[in-house]
């Protein structure tokens, strides 16, 4: 299985050459990233290949969420990207799941993707799992319940919010958590958020970071101060 990283920035851009010229112009050199489905839907596999040549690691982020079937068959189709990363929805269910995994194990030229869950967005917050989803549970009790299933049908980790990575490090399995902000920035659409410092002590594996670092007025010192407040290592080079 390939590894997780620490820290990925959030490419989403609406083209492959904005994407990369952020990446250039802010001498973030073969970090981490995300691509998601703006991204993907854009540029497709080629994109994936231009980032891979650049020495980037790769989280490709389209949350698949479909019959059990098309699932596995497009799970199979993404893993032959060699991608790092790849997810589905919990709420797919643990057919679906199970599906997914398959399709990694037979999809992989290489060694194969880790594949994630995504349980409860994080921009989803109880009211909205109450008033629009109709769930009378709360969402650490769904997180919980969505990470057992998760488990139970193979996959390696889970997506959830800083707030229920504890919870989820108690099942050993793996914990990525969007909705990073630092201080008092603009939350934008996000609903469960927290800092890089409360997610590293929350036991969190892994975090994505977007308009954190794309929003900041120098992104390249933003992105190293947010990685050292997450694992605690100084990287030199990026403060030159
Ligand atoms: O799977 C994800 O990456 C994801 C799951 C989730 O629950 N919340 C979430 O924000 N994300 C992604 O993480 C990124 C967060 O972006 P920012 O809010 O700009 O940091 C976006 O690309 C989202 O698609």
């Amino acid at each position: 299985m390939k590894q997780l990283q620490p820290v990925y920035f959030a490419l989403d851009f609406p083209t492959g050459n904005e994407a990369i010229d952020f990446l250039q112009v802010n001498r973030l050199d073969a970090i981490p990233v995300k691509v998601g489905m703006e991204l993907f839907y854009k540029e497709g596999p080629p994109m994936i290949q231009r980032l891979k040549e650049r020495g980037h690691p790769i989280f490709l982020d389209l949350k698949l969420h479909d019959i059990p079937a098309t699932v596995g068959r497009a799970m199979r189709n993404l893993a032959s990207l060699d991608v790092d990363v790849v997810n589905v929805h919990a709420q797919g269910g643990a057919a679906m799941m199970r599906a997914a995994v398959q399709g990694v194990e037979e999809g992989a030229t290489n060694e194969r993707p880790i594949l994630l869950a995504v349980t409860m967005l994080t921009s989803t917050d109880q009211e909205m799992v109450e008033r629009e989803m109709l769930l009378d549970n709360s969402i650490p009790k769904v997180v919980r319940h969505y990470t057992n299933l998760a488990k139970n049908s193979g996959v390696d980790g889970v997506v959830c919010s800083v707030h229920e990575a504890e919870l989820v490090k108690n099942t050993a399995m793996l914990a990525l958590t969007p909705g990073i902000r630092l201080g008092s920035g603009d939350i934008h659409d996000q609903k469960r958020i927290a800092s890089p410092d409360v997610a590293r002590e929350r036991g969190s594996d892994s975090i994505v970071v977007g308009r954190a670092i794309r929003e900041a007025d120098d992104p390249h010192v933003t992105y190293h101060q947010i990685k050292e407040a997450f694992t605690h290592e100084i990287d030199h080079k990026g403060f030159n």
